[in-house]
């Protein structure tokens, strides 16, 4: 059943119907061979005994029932055929989604881990696996037994000797591939790593070809590509050859049953105990009856290697989501109490504790790597503190339902990520059900309905994947739009770091100002002067706040935001006018 439940990726209800279908369809494929049994019986016995005469209605009887029996099996082939397609196709399709919803609410930490190709690849590569698998080799070879063991039972009766030394090699044919499955299974996940590898190395080629062009690494990124190329092609010829001998021996154990027959049905004809009918039946059974069974065994090896693929979504479906029902409290002040963090083994954020009232603007300032971004992932709950708590409305954000917490939060990140849609659709993900005459307003508030009014189609201009046919500038004030028709109680905010051309960066300082105005605000600046007005300045040092206040007493205080403003005063040659 394990094995059923991995092939399916948990679904083994989507085999029910095309196992039953094929197995019906393969027992009316039965029938045939029973009738040309009689046939061959019917024929034989006037030239054995002359006195009989050819009992030609019955041959009729026959020759009408072989009809009926095609046409029984071509009935039940076609809801075979169609269900195992339907069943395939929708078992696919279903586990993506499931996959994808929850790959949504994995927590980020867990993602960052894997590479974005292997999951990728795992959507689209290893449910075609099991498409396959559910449509084609799951029923085959559970069908592909029923043939045999019929013939084996009705073949008995006819003659056991006979039947025994045809089906004699069959134990050791099935005893072979079962007994290789530990083995079939290494070298199928050795070749199921260095494919996941080879298409990872290809992603991060074809995301870096930029970068690659530009400082002319074609020699270093390409071997590496080259070098998973070449390991794919090593573990694709080991797989197929080391798993043809054994299925190739496995196949002929299972013929040598034929030849073994022919040898002990010729002994007993001769010694006169076995008539030629009976031996002419088992003739022309025993050709035709081990076809299923022997690409059923061919499938073997296959099905193990797809049922690793299952195997890999339901580990991935098993990694704890993040938890959390209650709803967030209408109460929008933040607190971080004693807050401790790593992405990893070390520490990113060490005993952090932060108020921010209800409509305040606090600014987190610090060198880069301080760990100011991470301040902002832990309150939008992209991931779950170390140690100490986040609050809102003064319950710990742990315990409430991501979703519902992320609908109070928008959030205007610096690298802002469209989608490949049209421009009001882009908008529109702020907020699903938003009107036309809305997504245009929040373009305006956010300084954007006038680039966008000069695309070629407006709103309804295309935007590449990832948003490559905007600058930077446009694509930020989108997102401020998104944020704007979203509007969201608190507003978490990352200050774009590259230089922007003076238009740009006046355009986007509106946006923001209009889109913090009387809302709680957490915004990371990275130019101190935009921040001059603030309630609160935290000063983040080494995943610490060592000094926060207002602008003018950190001035004062003379620690690192004072040493830090004076830089960037010097640098840009502002005046200090207070
Ligand atoms: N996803 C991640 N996995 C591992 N380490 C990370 C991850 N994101 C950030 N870090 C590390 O955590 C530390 C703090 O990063 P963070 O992005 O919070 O700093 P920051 O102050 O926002 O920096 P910047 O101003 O350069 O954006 C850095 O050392 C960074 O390398």
């Amino acid at each position: 059943m394990g094995v059923l439940r991995n092939i399916t990726a948990g679904n083994p209800r989507a085999l029910v119907k095309p196992v039953a279908y094929t197995t019906l369809a393969n027992l009316a494929g039965v029938l045939p061979f029973a009738l040309l049994v009689e046939a061959a019986r019917l024929v034989y016995e006037p030239f054995a005994n002359p006195a009989l005469a050819l009992d030609t209605a019955r041959l009729w009887w026959i020759c009408a029932l072989m009809g009926v029996s095609l046409l029984l099996l071509y009935v039940l082939e076609i809801p075979a055929y169609r269900s195992q397609f339907r069943n395939a196709y929708s078992a696919a399709a279903d586990g993506r989604s499931r996959l994808a919803e929850h790959l949504r609410k994995l927590p980020l930490g867990y993602l960052n881990k894997r590479d974005p190709g292997d999951l990728a690849n795992m959507m689209m590569g290893d449910f075609t696996m099991l498409e396959h698998g559910i449509s084609h080799l799951v029923p085959q070879m559970i069908g592909a037994l029923v043939m045999p063991v019929l013939a084996l039972a009705g073949l008995s009766l006819l003659d056991w000797r006979m039947a025994l030394s045809l089906f004699a090699a069959l134990p050791l044919a099935i005893a072979l591939v079962l007994l290789t499955s530990g083995f079939q299974r290494r070298l199928g996940a050795g070749h199921m790593g260095a494919k996941i590898e080879a298409g990872n190395r290809l992603q991060e080629y074809l995301n870096g070809i930029r970068v690659i062009k530009a400082y002319n690494l074609t020699g270093e990124r390409f071997t590496k590509l080259e070098r998973s190329f070449k390991d794919l092609m090593r573990h694709s010829i080991r797989i197929e050859g080391m798993l043809g001998p054994i299925v190739l021996s496995a196949v002929a154990f299972v013929r040598s049953g034929l030849t073994l027959m022919i040898i002990v049905g010729v002994h007993l004809l001769l010694g006169g105990r076995l008539d030629i009918v009976t031996f002419v039946s088992f003739l022309i059974v025993g050709s035709r009856i081990f076809d299923p069974l022997t690409s059923a065994l061919a499938g073997y090896a296959e099905f193990r290697y797809y049922e690793q693929a299952g195997e890999r979504i339901l580990k991935l479906l098993k990694e704890p989501v993040m938890t959390g029902e209650r709803q967030p409290p209408d109460r929008h002040d933040i607190e971080l109490r004693g807050v401790t963090f790593g992405y990893r083994q070390q520490a990113v954020l060490k005993d952090v504790s932060l108020a921010v009232p209800v409509g305040s603007f606090t600014a987190l300032v610090g060198p880069s790597g301080s760990g100011k971004s991470t301040v902002l992932r832990l309150i939008a709950r992209f991931y779950d503190p170390d140690a100490g708590e986040v609050l809102l409305g003064g319950d710990n954000v742990r315990s409430m339902e991501p979703e519902a917490l992320l609908r109070k939060v928008s959030m205007v990140f610096q690298d802002v990520y469209l989608f490949q849609d049209t421009i009001a659709n882009n908008i529109r993900f702020g907020r699903g059900d938003a009107t036309m005459e809305e997504i245009v307003e929040a373009a305006r508030q956010a300084c954007c309905h006038d680039f966008i009014r000069k695309l070629p189609n407006g709103y309804d201009t295309l935007v590449g994947e990832g948003g490559s046919t905007l600058s930077g500038g446009e694509k930020q004030r989108i997102s401020i739009a998104r944020a704007m028709l979203k509007n969201a109680p608190i507003v978490l905010l990352d200050e774009a770091t590259a230089s922007l051309d003076p238009e740009n960066e006046a355009s986007i300082q509106q946006a923001i100002d209009r889109l913090v105005q009387g809302r709680t605000v957490i915004a990371i600046a990275h130019r101190l002067k935009t921040v001059r007005g603030a309630d609160n300045i935290a000063v983040l040092s080494e995943g610490r706040i060592v000094e926060q206040g207002r602008h003018d007493d950190l001035l004062a205080a003379g620690g690192l935001y004072k040493r830090m403003w004076e830089l960037q005063r010097q640098a840009s040659g502002w005046k200090i006018s207070s």
